[in-house]
């Protein structure tokens, strides 16, 4: 394939993304997620593979800085610690290896955070279960209908693919916007 014609399916998907009525879902997603951490209150983000980079991009961004000169903001990747994901999948299971990581790190009125783009990886419906079990608002960034995350997220931005590479381009379009809004949110309404 060639870069034009990469870039030409890239493309198409962002446009049906802009034609798919996700603005309610992000106003949402950005009012819960800035909540929590003018609180302090955590948000914990998570998903495998390249979800599992976007979620360290996620926390790079907000942990640190987007565009504005803000405080650091509580926001943690559950796949950046690779002593807790060996031990605890080598010693219990795969599944729990982000669900374990809510239940240390998550905090009732915290947001939760889940990247899939099949929507289907059991581990982060594993942790989308503990999240609402300890009063955490879920968000599911995920492909086409969002899977079996669909019915465990309180606001779910769906892409409107099932091509795994094009899902996550278009998941970082939604998430850095999500990271603009959430930080001019924050910087507007604490002291540095
Ligand atoms: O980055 C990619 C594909 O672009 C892969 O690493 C991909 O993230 C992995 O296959 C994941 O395990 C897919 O999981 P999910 O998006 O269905 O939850
Ligand atoms: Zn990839």
């Amino acid at each position: 394939m060639t870069l034009s014609a990469y870039l030409d399916e890239t493309i198409a998907l962002l446009r049906a993304t802009q034609e798919h009525g996700l603005d309610g879902a992000l106003d949402r997603a950005v009012d819960l997620t800035a909540a929590a951490l003018t609180e302090g209150l955590p948000v914990l983000v998570c998903g495998n593979g390249g979800s599992a980079s976007d979620a360290m991009h996620i926390a790079g961004e907000l942990v640190g800085r987007f565009r504005r000169e803000r405080r650091g903001l509580n926001v943690v990747a559950l796949s950046a610690n690779p002593a807790v994901l060996t031990a605890w999948a080598n010693d219990y299971d795969y599944e729990t290896v982000f669900s374990r990581q809510v239940e240390a790190h998550g905090r009732q009125g915290g947001v939760f955070i889940g990247i899939s783009t099949s929507g289907n990886s059991k581990n982060v419906i594993a942790a989308l279960h503990v999240a609402r079990e300890m009063g955490m608002a879920t968000v599911g960034l995920t492909g086409q209908g969002g899977g079996a995350m669909a019915e465990l997220c309180d606001v779910l931005l769906d892409v409107p693919s099932r091509v795994t590479p094009h899902i996550q381009e278009a998941h970082i379009c939604l998430y850095h916007l999500l990271c603009d809004r959430v930080e001019e949110r924050v910087a507007q309404k604490t002291e540095y």
